[in-house]
């Protein structure tokens, strides 16, 4: 595979050389300098307090962080695991997202995403309660492949298979997607109980 230059990944991804002069990634030692360990949930009031923006908190994964996020102001929270690309060990969105719609109680919108590839992930999960849904790698794969057209059609293609799916499965609109649509494996097992 040949990675695609970009313009803003210059001088950190070096495609003749990955290592920094002490032999580290230089993406890695990019991550350190401009993550900041010792972020709290008292800098979402210092960014309110900047900005007129709505300020929606990404990577809540659970009920008690998607209750904090409602009570710090956020105008709405996006259930992400950052593509599980940090921590291999971090829950799937998927089955995290039911309990942030419960703690959420409608108070603000909640948005999903990680591993959304076709439109019948984008039907499950609005079914589980997310108003919409985000997508990282494949608009960038489409990117990669067929510049601005090959990310517009992944859209295109993500568009057309919900529609598909929402025909099949009886539902003419969105609003017409329930929870109903979807048997999750907690359903299966209070099932046989
Ligand atoms: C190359 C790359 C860089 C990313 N950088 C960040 C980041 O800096 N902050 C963040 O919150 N998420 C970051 N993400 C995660 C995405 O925002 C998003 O949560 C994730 O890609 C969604 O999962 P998906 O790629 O399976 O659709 C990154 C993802 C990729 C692929």
């Amino acid at each position: 595979m040949i990675a695609p230059r970009l313009a803003n990944l210059e001088g950190l991804m070096s495609f003749d050389d990955d290592l920094d002069s002490e032999g580290g990634s230089k993406l890695e030692r990019f991550a350190s300098q401009t993550l900041d360990p010792s972020l709290s949930w008292k800098d979402v009031e210092w960014l309110k307090s900047i900005t007129t923006l709505p300020i929606l908190l990404k990577g809540i994964v659970t009920a008690e962080d998607a209750r904090r996020a409602v009570e710090a102001g956020a105008a709405g929270v996006i259930v992400s695991n950052h593509g599980a690309r940090q921590l291999e060990y971090a829950p799937p969105t998927i089955s995290a997202l039911e309990e942030v719609v419960k703690a959420v109680g409608g108070a603000v919108p909640v948005l999903v995403d990680g591993g959304v590839r076709r439109g019948s992930d984008v039907f499950k999960a609005l079914a589980l309660g997310a108003r919409a849904v985000m997508v990282g790698r494949p608009v960038l794969y489409g990117l990669a492949a067929r510049g601005e057209a090959g990310a517009r059609h992944v859209i295109e293609m993500l568009n057309k298979e919900l529609e598909l799916v929402m025909a099949l499965c009886g539902c003419p609109t969105v609003g017409e997607i329930t929870r109903a649509h979807v048997r999750t494996q907690g359903d299966r097992i209070r099932a046989l109980l």
